[in-house]
């Protein structure tokens, strides 16, 4: 059967990484998770005093370091999973802390980090074969994704999934603190210049408000194999 690229976009902490990586498994593709490429990149200005206590980022010292600062992927062969790495070092547990995502959207507004991420995220699907989730795929990296779905939900109910996700992993956790957090990052990624956060014209919007994850992956599927069946 003939390959499609599959765009997953919408707002934070709604489950599209949850749903992606489902599919991606069952149909035997590759699944990318781009937030997790914003999110390493604000780790590395954070760890080089990058990022001014007023939030502040500093442009020019993270642009001299662009080229020097790399992002990859690899699968854990115990859990199966892909995880995060920066440089070599595994910080796939570190970039899904409060303080990473205190200042992600800063870093995911600047221009040069986008060309950067999304020249690297055209690559990885160039063959097709993939889902990718994040903020501006279906709009930026694929237009021409075969599949685009536009991921929503209150920004309530993702606070809480955010918040028993962070607990259950052991890891600090305020649900105010994420409420607020998940409704900033929301106005950020809409608001900023590059690459806002919108819904492609030809995706389907999913509100998975009172979905369970088994129903949105039989949703996600069957949208899969309807638009597979006429490609
Ligand atoms: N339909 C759902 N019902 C309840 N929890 C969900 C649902 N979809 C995802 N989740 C949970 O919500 C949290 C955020 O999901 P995630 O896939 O990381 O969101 P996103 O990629 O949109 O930020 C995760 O802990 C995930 O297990
Ligand atoms: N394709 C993408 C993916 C993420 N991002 C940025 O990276 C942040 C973190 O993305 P994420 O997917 O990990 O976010 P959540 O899983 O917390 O919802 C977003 O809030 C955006 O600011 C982006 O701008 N473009």
């Amino acid at each position: 059967m003939k390959k499609i690229t599959i765009a997953i976009d919408g707002f934070s902490s709604c489950g599209k990484s949850t749903m992606a990586k489902m599919l991606a498994k069952e149909v035997g593709y590759i699944y990318v998770d781009t937030g997790a490429m914003y999110r390493a990149v604000t780790l590395f200005a954070m760890r080089n005093g990058m990022i001014a206590p007023n939030g502040d980022v500093n442009r020019d010292a993270l642009k001299a370091k662009m080229d020097a600062l790399h992002v990859e992927f690899k699968l854990n062969p115990q859990t199966g999973k892909a995880e995060t790495y920066l440089n070599g070092e595994n910080v796939e547990h570190e970039i899904r802390g409060m303080e990473v995502s205190a200042h992600v959207s800063a870093i995911a507004a600047i221009d040069f980090v986008r060309t950067a991420l999304v020249a690297q995220q055209q690559r990885m699907g160039h063959d097709k074969g993939i889902v990718m989730d994040g903020r501006d795929i279906g709009t930026v990296v694929f237009p021409d994704a075969e599949l685009k779905v536009f991921v929503t939900a209150s920004a309530e109910v993702r606070a809480q999934r955010r918040f028993d996700e962070l607990v259950g992993k052991g890891m600090k956790a305020n649900y105010d603190e994420i409420l607020h957090n998940v409704q900033e990052r929301d106005y950020i990624d809409s608001h900023r210049e590059v690459s806002p956060l919108r819904k492609a014209e030809d995706a389907i919007e999913l509100d998975n408000g009172q979905l369970t994850i088994a129903e949105q992956l039989q949703w996600l599927m069957d949208k899969f194999r309807e638009t597979t069946e006429s490609a």
